[in-house]
């Protein structure tokens, strides 16, 4: 790009105006400063022209100004005494250690005013400004040229970024490279709201974020309950996705829904480009402009089958990806090779286009949709949106899935959605987070639904239409929330000394095995163990009648407890998922997440094989109660509390001495014989010995594609008493598992 010497200046003078700012104000003023130049769209234009290199003066003006800004964050930081302490775990990201507190953090809160997104980004220039770095690949500001994009009434919001990280990767080979799309002022390499694409992954892995897990899951759930309603309907089913962002969505469902047609509406042909050119969208259409070059370099999707991915190694290196491939790995230019050029043409499977369209279809026109989905944060106020006009474009039976920015964004969708079918058609979607305080949920992201004939939303509707057909079973848990309210069964001197003294010899023998153990407290250190005992059969070889007794126990608890509905409960579908021997030291964390729970099983029986008090301090076992309350349930040396996988559990730091217990979780599906806890719905597991050993059956048993996350748990948010008077949109908490079935398998080269 040309720049005029008025440009160049600027750089000179913007930097002279905040050194001397930092001289005679002092920081504040000097932040203040940094701040505004941020707020103008001063970093994405400086960096671009760093990276010219053309003009020297103008470089090293961009460059000094970059780090004066980066200075000016770092000492206030150091002020408030946290200090960089390496990269982050994040491309892009800084980690910070505090002198005092020794608390790590990659986003410190910088004390005092600043701490809005501009201190943020002045945290993580320092990335922008390391030559090497950071990439401005594409860029287009939508008014003025300088570095300064300010003009009177603009609000950048039609700018577009598309910028290169290249950072260390987290396993400490080479480096990996994340590729961003920005819409308006460039916020920051953290800031949430901009499509993130980890291009060592293909480009369907960027809907990750929740927002987006929710829309497309939706609209794959929308559209099989379409199918499923009318077998014989001849017309296919559509989906349309409102704003093409990165492509995200409509990639995603190309790839895993290649029976669904994907239409695209997008006016703006420069955002198709976009898409297309860095995010390897695959679209068909007639916009008008074509992407230059090549499309999408990296294009495609890592799933394609071991056996292709085999055969072109063996190809371009004579060596099948098994036999030596990793020994390759050091060489960076093989990599870049196959990266670039040798794995999106030859191997992997190729999503299905989507349909980009430049005007919104007439209603009654042959296209119905049975999902309109709008995401992104320019639409996502809502605003703009003709919803009567969308809403016309649905089935019968479909519906409109929007993303709301912020809560009071959401009340007013919710409000207008309403109009169209009345407060009960509608529902307003927030996450289910474990993790987090579960009452700050203001600035949450949410998802609305609605539409004439809103379907409900449960995990046993996602089961039926979306999961069932490549589930060997179905898990039968009980939801959540339910869960919650049931309650934790004491059941003392469960096992006898001879019996305690078999399971730790039976652990014993498991930890010969190095394969079936997994050091839970790692990398902080290896206080806590976990041997599964049921790897190669040796639980129900070795220890048959231990596992018939925990067996009744379990189930005739559960059948009395009503933990499931009777008529599910055969003897075939409740087995031994997995039998773990935990063995954790002084001074060992415990088991701190207070909402920890079993995932998939029914029934976990968990044995003290320690005595509290002499053998180990700490290490109570306690249970997150639906009133908010820790509730500790002591239990001695041979005793076994028995309950529902699903209630929230937690385990206290191991303050001194060694705790043992045994923990054993029973499922709906098979006796599993796999060195982990295993999360595979298939009728046998991919790290089965067998399987493993026996390429055929592998294949077979990851069985008909899976899609990459299912529906865990719903949860009716009971804190909005409004909603029960019926005068606002029913409210529901969603929680995304997700399907990595190929945790075990050797994973795929690392493109870059
Ligand atoms: O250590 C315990 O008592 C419980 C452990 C547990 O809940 C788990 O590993 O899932
Ligand atoms: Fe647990």
């Amino acid at each position: 790009m040309l720049h005029s010497d008025a440009q160049e200046d600027e750089a000179v003078c913007l930097l002279r105006e905040l050194q001397a700012a930092s001289a005679s104000g002092g920081p504040e003023s000097a932040c203040e400063l940094a701040e505004s130049f941020l707020r103008r769209g001063a970093a994405v234009a400086l960096l671009q022209r760093l990276r010219s290199g053309s003009r020297a003066t103008w470089a090293v003006a961009a460059a000094k100004l970059l780090e004066a800004m980066h200075g000016l964050a770092l000492g206030r930081l150091r002020d408030a005494g946290w200090h960089v302490a390496g990269p982050g775990a994040h491309a892009g990201a800084l980690r910070f250690v505090h002198a005092v507190t020794g608390e790590e953090e990659e986003d410190p809160e910088l004390p005092g005013k600043l701490r809005s997104w501009e201190a943020r980004l002045l945290q993580s220039l320092a990335l922008l400004a390391a030559p090497g770095e950071c990439d401005v690949v594409y860029h287009r500001p939508c008014c003025g040229s300088g570095i300064l994009l300010e003009k009177t009434g603009c609000d950048h919001r039609a700018q577009q970024t598309v910028i290169d990280i290249v950072a260390d990767s987290e396993d400490g080979h080479g480096t990996s490279r994340l590729r961003q799309l920005h819409a308006g002022v460039f916020k920051g390499t953290q800031e949430g709201n901009h499509a993130d694409w980890d291009r060592s992954r293909p480009p369907d892995s960027m809907v990750e974020p929740w927002k987006e897990v929710t829309a497309a899951g939706l609209a794959l759930l929308l559209v099989a309950m379409e199918e499923g309603g009318s077998s014989t309907s001849s017309s296919e089913a559509a989906v349309l996705v409102v704003g093409v962002g990165a492509g995200a969505l409509p990639s995603f469902l190309g790839l895993h829904a290649d029976h669904i047609r994907v239409d695209v509406f997008e006016p703006a042909n420069e955002r198709v480009h976009i898409a297309q050119r860095y995010f390897a969208l695959a679209a068909t259409g007639a916009f008008e402009q074509k992407p230059r070059g090549k499309p999408g370099k990296a294009s495609g999707a890592c799933k394609s089958s071991r056996k292709n991915r085999n055969r072109v190694c063996r190809r371009w290196f004579g060596k099948s990806l098994h036999k030596g491939f990793y020994k390759l790995r050091a060489m960076r230019c093989f990599k870049e090779l196959l990266a670039a050029q040798v794995l999106p043409k030859l191997l992997l499977k190729q999503p299905r286009s989507c349909q980009i369209l430049t005007d919104l279809p007439l209603p009654g026109a042959g296209s119905s949709y049975a999902a309109v989905v709008v995401l992104g944060s320019s639409i996502a106020t809502g605003e703009a949106l003709d919803l009567p006009a969308l809403a016309k474009l649905l089935t019968p039976r479909g519906a409109l899935v929007l993303q709301a920015e912020g809560a009071v964004c959401a009340r007013s969708l919710a409000g207008r959605l309403s109009s169209l079918w009345g407060s009960g058609k509608v529902t307003q979607l927030t996450e289910l987070d474990l993790q987090e305080d579960p009452s700050d949920d203001s600035t949450a992201p949410q998802v609305l639904v609605a539409g004439p004939e809103l379907p409900t939303l449960s995990t046993n509707q996602w089961h039926r239409y979306l999961q069932a057909p490549c589930a060997a079973f179905r898990p039968g848990v009980l939801d959540l929330a339910v869960a919650q309210r049931t309650r934790v069964i004491h059941v003392p001197n469960l096992l006898s000394d001879s019996e305690m003294a078999a399971v730790k010899d039976l652990a014993r023998q498991g930890q010969r095995n190095e394969a079936s153990v997994e050091v839970r407290s790692a990398p902080t250190s290896d206080a806590w163990k976990v041997c599964f005992l049921q790897a190669d059969g040796l639980f129900e070889s070795a220890a048959a009648e231990l596992k018939e007794k925990l067996t009744s126990l379990a189930r005739s608890i559960g059948d009395q407890q009503g933990w499931w509905e009777a008529a599910e409960a055969t003897p075939e579908s409740f087995n031994v998922r997995v039998a773990e021997y935990h063995s954790q030291a002084a001074p060992g964390p415990g088991l701190p997440d207070r909402r920890h729970f079993d995932m998939d099983s029914l029934v976990t029986v968990d044995i003290l094989l320690s005595t509290p008090g002499v053998d180990f301090e700490g290490g109570e076992f306690s249970t997150l109660e639906p009133s908010g309350a820790l509730l500790a349930h002591s239990f001695g040396r041979g005793d076994a509390v028995v309950f529902n996988s699903h209630k929230f559990h937690c385990v206290g730091p191991v303050t001194a001495g060694r705790r043992h217990v045994l923990v054993v979780e029973f499922w709906r599906g098979p006796s599993r014989r796999c060195p982990h806890r295993c999360r595979s719905l298939q009728p046998t597991c991919p790290a089965e010995p067998e399987v493993s050993s026996r390429p055929g059956l592998r294949e077979a048993a990851r069985g008909a594609a899976l899609l990459p996350f299912r529906l865990a748990s719903v949860e009716e948010d009971d804190e909005q008493e409004e909603a029960l008077l019926g005068s606002t949109p029913r409210r529901l908490k969603l929680l995304w598992q997700v399907n990595d079935m190929d945790d075990d398998l050797p994973q795929p080269p690392t493109c870059e």
